[in-house]
């Protein structure tokens, strides 16, 4: 593509190109100078550890044709001086690939939990009904049979026009992506054109980044704000439950709908639910209409999760029926609330709640199924993170269960010791232990199971790996369960 056109100069005011750019023609866009390819247009990002200035030189002697940049570079190569890289970036990169998602229908799922598990119940309602949908989160890229990992739960401009490009050449032409804070902050989905946008819920984590909650609440709404106004056809999807809705929908111009397992006034209603092992029956109330719903999916959050999902799936369907039928066969998300089969009558469950909400969501969706005793692993992660929810996971941990095993998590530098400590700090209670390394944590509570009894591992999920010092050593806590289970049963 001629460096003109993608500028588009004609439109498009910038401080200043520096260099004659008429001849210049681009065909691959990097923010990395370990990644530079012929005709690469590279952009200089300030980042957390490196300001991408300072490769401004390496770039151009790897083959960069063209910077963008915000402060001079001196290199003899044409530069393209801008206000804010970021935001430039995600212009030009819709340009480069071409606006994909102005042909798709797109849908994002923001909040501070169930965006992975919302995403993935969207994705099988499509697929089950014959329709490709690629999905994007913090388990990677996926559409077809193709899967991509990523180091971030919503990509960078760059990697996220080019997935939904690359989605739009196979011929999928449904996506539907989580979108966090950072994400929205950071403009990493900025001239992405959403279709539908869903809200799940907002509740403390993040405050590292975000400092308040009233700072992240309003980088949530940045994605229902995104949508535009009026009758654009657009439809916003927010939880009625969830006192932050409110807000969202004050920023929001698009058409609401909102879902609800309380309030009969959601356009979405459950009621009537009903909780068992393996699976959640309810009744969902549409447009006066009742309809019988089976998920495979355990706890009042997962209920949301479900509603969330039927009402995306309807926003662009408009078929309901389609959509329930296809979530009783939802096979689930790895890591949550994944039941751990085997042959002791023992429910076990691998679970990523590593927020007090989504804890105690989770334990309340535990304590309504039938059990003896509930047994606990958790720890939190170590390093520069939001250490004011340790105590609150502590306390909730041990409030919901019988007896809770704490370990270690991603400790990073910090020493396990002191972050358990932490967790149990001013609580008067003793139905406790640590276990600092996590495997024998693992074995230590499939030991004091039987039969009857839940045992519930959380924080970890799908992760596989651990992060201790610098660091990350694999680990499959799903996989150590199993055989910690198979192991006991063949003692
Ligand atoms: C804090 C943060 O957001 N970091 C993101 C950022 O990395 P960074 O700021 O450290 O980048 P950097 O290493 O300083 O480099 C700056 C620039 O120099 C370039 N560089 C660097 C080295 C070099 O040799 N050459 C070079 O050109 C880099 O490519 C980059 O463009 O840019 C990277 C590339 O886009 C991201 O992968 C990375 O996300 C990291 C992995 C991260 O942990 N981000 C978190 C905060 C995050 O975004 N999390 C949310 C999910 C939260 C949740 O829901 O739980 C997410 O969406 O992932
Ligand atoms: N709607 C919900 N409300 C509260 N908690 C939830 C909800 N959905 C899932 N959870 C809990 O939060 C955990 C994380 O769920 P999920 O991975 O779907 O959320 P997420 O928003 O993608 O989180 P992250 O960005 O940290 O990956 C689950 O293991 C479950 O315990």
């Amino acid at each position: 593509m001629k460096l003109v056109d993608l500028l588009d100069v004609k439109n498009q005011i910038y401080h200043l190109i520096q260099g004659t750019i008429e001849e210049v023609n681009i065909e691959y866009l990097s923010q990395d100078s370990r990644d530079i390819q012929d005709n690469t247009l590279f952009f200089c990002v300030p980042g957390t550890t490196f300001d991408g200035h300072q490769f401004a030189k390496m770039a151009e002697e790897k083959g960069a044709v063209c910077l963008v940049a915000s402060k001079h570079v001196d290199v003899k190569i044409p530069v393209v001086y801008v206000e804010d890289v970021i935001k430039t970036m995600a212009f030009l990169a819709m340009r480069f690939y071409h606006d994909p998602s102005g042909s798709m229908s797109l849908i994002g799922v923001t909040g501070t939990n169930g965006k992975t598990t919302t995403t993935h119940i969207i994705r099988h309602l499509f697929e089950k009904n014959k329709k490709s949908c690629g999905m994007i989160g913090t388990n990677g890229i996926w559409y077809h049979q193709e899967h991509i990992y990523t180091p971030n739960t919503t990509p960078d401009s760059l990697t996220l026009q080019k997935s939904l490009a690359k989605m739009k050449e196979e011929g999928v032409f449904i996506c539907t992506s989580e979108v966090s804070s950072h994400a929205l902050v950071m403009g990493r989905v900025q001239n992405v054109d959403f279709n539908v946008a869903v809200f799940t819920n907002l509740t403390h984590e993040h405050l590292e980044t975000h400092h308040t909650m009233a700072e992240y609440g309003m980088a949530k709404s940045l994605l229902f704000a995104q949508l535009g106004s009026g009758n654009n056809g657009k439809i916003a999807i927010l939880n009625k439950d969830d006192t932050y809705a409110k807000v969202i929908a004050s920023r929001c111009n698009a058409t609401i709908w909102y879902y609800s397992t309380k309030d009969p006034s959601a356009e979405f209603y459950a009621k009537d639910m009903v909780y068992l092992a393996s699976k959640t029956e309810f009744t969902l109330v549409f447009q006066g209409l009742e309809y019988p719903v089976i998920s495979p999916l355990i706890g009042e959050f997962n209920v949301q999760n479900a509603l969330a999902a039927l009402a995306a799936y309807y926003a662009l369907e408009r078929h309901l029926e389609k959509g329930i039928e296809a979530l009783s066969s939802f096979s689930g998300v790895e890591g949550r609330m994944q039941t751990i089969e085997n042959d002791l009558g023992i429910h076990a469950i691998v679970d990523f709640a590593h927020t007090p909400d989504g804890l105690e969501k989770a334990m309340a969706a535990l304590k309504k199924l039938n059990h003896k005793r509930i047994i606990t692993m958790i720890g939190h992660d170590g390093g520069n993170r939001d250490n004011s929810i340790r105590q609150d996971l502590g306390r909730i941990a041990l409030e919901y269960s019988d007896y809770v095993v704490f370990t270690s998590e991603n400790p990073r530098e910090e020493d396990p010791m002191k972050i358990m400590k932490e967790m149990v700090n001013g609580l008067e209670v003793h139905h406790y232990e640590f276990v600092k390394d996590r495997h024998k944590a693992i074995d230590r509570v499939v030991a004091l199971g039987q039969k009857g009894d839940i045992l519930f591992f959380t924080g970890k999920g799908h992760e596989p790996y651990q992060l201790i010092g610098c660091e990350k050593i694999p680990f499959h806590e799903a996989q150590f369960v199993k055989e910690a289970l198979e192991k006991k049963a063949h003692e």
